[in-house]
């Protein structure tokens, strides 16, 4: 399986995270935090269970604040920005969830046309069939245009669950285990898809995730969270190059090539 291409790439940060630290009464999950996402970059954060890859993204979009230190999205502070510019800065945040997220009583087409019509009001018809029908085709299932969620594969929800987020045409992508429950020949579909993301629509994208596969495969820098900290960052041989006996362990307990 071949490791992602290793791109120079331009130094502007998308998000800058410093020292931060986040606990939940005696549980700190995130201590003394440094972070960058590069603009044009996949950044791969890598951790078990339970070690605050959530916290991390919901401080990035202010659905968490942090107890200190400075978080910066596209040139905001986002726990100092007011709710409106909070609103505002989301709209170029696009996260894909876990689960899809997808309305079961809408098609596919109403699914993509309700973050649009939500965010755009005065959104014309046309513009809306335009919309949906160019990322269908960005994600390869312009035929499923009007079926239900419910008859289509996990991987094709997958694709339209990213699909209904990429239509806001959002700066950075946020992707929140993109493989979680799919099988081996559909992952591999996926970090396809995430790669094709990133070179069609020019996004900065997050992937949190514990396939060391996907990780491989999309991650041009692999960040890993050990411990509330990241432990080490770097290309993914760079990573797993480490003498970090946490990180060999965890190569050892998720890499199935
Ligand atoms: N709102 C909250 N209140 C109290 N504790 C919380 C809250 N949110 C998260 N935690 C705790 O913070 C820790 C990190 O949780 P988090 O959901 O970020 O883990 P994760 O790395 O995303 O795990 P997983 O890979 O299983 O999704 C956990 O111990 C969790 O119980």
């Amino acid at each position: 399986m071949q490791q992602k291409a290793v791109t120079d790439f331009s130094k502007e940060r998308v998000i800058e995270i410093k020292h931060l630290n986040k606990s939940f009464g005696p549980l700190d999950v995130l201590k003394q935090v440094d972070l960058e996402l590069y603009k044009g970059e996949n950044l791969v954060v890598l951790g078990k269970s339970g070690t605050g890859k959530s916290v991390l993204i919901k401080i990035l979009v202010g659905l968490l604040k942090p107890d200190s230190g400075s978080v910066v999205v596209l040139g905001k502070k986002v726990d100092q920005i007011s709710y409106k510019e909070l609103l505002a800065l989301r709209l170029k945040v696009g996260f894909s969830f876990q689960n899809s997220a997808l309305y079961d009583s809408m098609t596919v087409r109403e699914n993509l046309e309700f973050p649009l019509v939500r965010n755009q009001r005065s959104i014309s018809k046309a513009e809306k069939n335009k919309a949906v029908e160019e990322i269908l085709e960005a994600v390869g299932l312009s035929q499923a245009i009007n079926q239900m969620p419910s008859e289509l594969s996990g991987g094709q929800r997958k694709r339209i669950g990213i699909a209904r987020t990429l239509i806001l045409q959002p700066e950075i992508m946020l992707y929140d285990e993109p493989t979680a429950g799919l099988d081996p020949i559909t992952c591999l579909d996926i970090n396809s898809l995430i790669n094709e993301v990133q070179e069609r629509f020019h996004t900065s994208s997050i992937v949190i995730t514990h396939d060391l596969t996907c990780a491989k495969a999309v991650g041009n820098r692999i960040a890993m969270l050990l411990d509330g900290k990241f432990a080490c960052q770097g290309t993914f041989d760079e990573v797993f190059g480490h003498k970090d006996e946490r990180v060999k362990a965890f190569y050892d307990y998720n890499f199935i090539e």
